[in-house]
């Protein structure tokens, strides 16, 4: 079976979030399962060092209005096409936006181009290429079903599937785009692209898709509620015999505290005393005593799905109950701001690192004791996969994905030897002290914090289950009606 996987980020070339390391995890996770899979990315410079000597399979004069050529390059093992639209994507700052963080006003264009594309490919528009079906990742592919639905090339089009990393990005701009993204008139249609009088970009692909599937079955329920469906419940719940929670999982070849070379000492569940050796350098780089106490850290997106404004008015307590706390992440200005003047209070007890650092990032799970995660809302998350993996205790919020992969240690689960983190319910004050609380009242059981460390190392997040699901998805959508 041949699959295109459509996506603005992967994993190692370019990343801004989870999204990146689900689709680049995807295809090493499917080939076990008889799924040959293609990855397709934008051309942004962080692609320039792949795509030097690809070959051009395909070229366009006038993609929506831009130059292009479809390259042929690889991801690790992994077949890679390219989308080389210089006017389009050879910029500085992000993927999405400029240094600033301001989006790029032509946002519409440069994804709509690439979705485009992508539905030309999967649908015999690009010589020498065929997919059975195509699986596109959030706002920025999801106008590729609505192309092969209204538009489709010479060839039968392919089956698809759209997945849905997080329904509060949507696309949404106004009725003037339209005229500009050739499609038909009839496009532009209630259960078409039409979104509230203009166009909406992840709307229209969950309306085309033949399949929809979000990251956890958790998320896949909540966004049937307004509460977290953002608009789009009303589509999710008429169309939920095709909506399905498939939850993500690790890249063992990434994230494995035996191998990961970015810690200073790396371990397994019979050697969790060399985790000391990776707080000791924690302690160094973020500034902080150097003890024994608990260390709490976050590797987050400073924002308000992430909780973060409810965290940082925790800090005082945290700090007060005798733990400290390493952060690294950026995002909302006046969180950032909140975390720093929380480090400037705290000398010694709290240390914060704005950016965004890969390798700082695997010290903090190989070396703090538990990781604290208060998502408002949250489709899967990654982190607290990771943290399980490498012993650094969740501490979570009830919802989506976080409720789906953590076992809360109440005594029922401690008794029975299957606990894994903490949950906390709701992202308030109470809530959260609350499960601090717990925590370090767990950490002063030497014996009790083992014994959560090592279920929560031994917990499967690996692809297998995960992977069988998509290849299971794909199958039952190319088999005859
Ligand atoms: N400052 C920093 N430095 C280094 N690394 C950093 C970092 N800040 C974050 N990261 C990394 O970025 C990734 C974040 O992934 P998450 O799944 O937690 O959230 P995100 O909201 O980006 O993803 C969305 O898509 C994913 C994938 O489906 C869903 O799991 C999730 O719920 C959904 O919101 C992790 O790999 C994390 O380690």
């Amino acid at each position: 079976m041949r699959v295109l996987s459509v996506a603005s980020e992967a994993y190692p070339i370019i990343k801004t979030g989870g999204l990146a390391d689900v689709v680049g995890a995807l295809p090493a996770a499917l080939a076990p399962h008889g799924v040959a899979l293609t990855t397709f990315l934008p051309g942004y410079p962080a692609l320039a060092a792949v795509t030097k000597r690809a070959k051009v399979v395909h070229r366009y004069t006038d993609l929506l209005g831009a130059e292009a050529r479809i390259l042929k390059a690889k991801i690790g093992d992994h077949p890679l096409l390219v989308l080389d639209a210089p006017a389009l994507f050879a910029r500085g700052g992000g993927p999405y936006g400029d240094a600033t963080g301001a989006d790029w006003p032509d946002n519409w264009r440069r994804f709509a181009a690439f979705s485009r594309a992508a539905a030309d490919l999967a649908s015999g528009a690009v010589p020498g290429y065929a997919f059975d079906i195509l699986h596109a990742h959030d706002w920025q592919a999801a106008m590729a079903p609505a192309y092969l639905r209204y538009a489709p090339g010479p060839a039968k089009p392919a089956r698809t599937v759209v997945t849905i990393h997080n329904i509060a990005f949507q696309g949404r701009y106004g009725y003037d785009i339209f005229a500009d993204l050739a499609l038909p008139d009839i496009a532009f249609a209630l259960d078409g692209v039409e979104y509230y009088g203009g166009v909406g970009y992840l709307k229209a692909g969950l309306e085309a898709a033949d399949a929809i599937t979000t990251v956890s079955p958790t998320y896949a329920a909540e966004i049937r509620r307004a509460e977290f469906g953002m608009g789009l419940e009303g589509l999710i719940n008429d169309r939920a015999s095709r909506v399905t929670g498939i939850v993500n999982g690790i890249d063992p070849a990434v994230w494995n505290p035996e191998t990961d070379a970015s810690l200073p000492a790396r371990y397994t569940t019979r050697t969790l005393a060399r985790r000391r050796t990776n707080k000791r350098a924690i302690e160094t780089l973020f500034g902080l005593d150097t003890e024994d106490g608990p260390l709490f850290t976050v590797v987050s997106r400073l924002t308000g799905q992430k909780g973060m404004d409810v965290l940082a008015g925790a800090l005082d307590e945290l700090v007060t109950l005798g733990g400290r706390l390493a952060l690294l992440g950026s995002g909302d200005i006046e969180l950032e701001h909140a975390f720093l003047a929380a480090a400037e209070r705290h000398p010694g007890r709290i240390g914060v690192r704005i950016g965004y650092d890969e390798p700082v990032s695997h010290l903090l799970q190989g070396g703090a004791d538990a990781i604290l995660i208060p998502s408002r809302f949250e489709p899967c998350g990654l982190t607290q996969l990771y943290g399980l993996a490498y012993g650094c205790i969740p501490v979570v919020a009830r919802t989506g994905g976080l409720a789906d992969t953590v076992i809360d240690a109440n005594e029922a689960a401690i008794a029975a030897g299957v606990a894994t983190g903490i949950q906390h319910d709701g992202v308030t004050p109470e809530a959260l002290s609350h499960a601090l609380r717990r925590t370090l009242s767990l950490y002063a059981r030497p014996d009790r914090w083992a014994m959560l460390q090592r279920n929560a190392m031994r917990a499967d997040f690996s692809w297998d289950e995960s992977g069988r699901r998509y290849a299971n998805l794909y199958s039952s959508l190319l088999e005859p009606a």
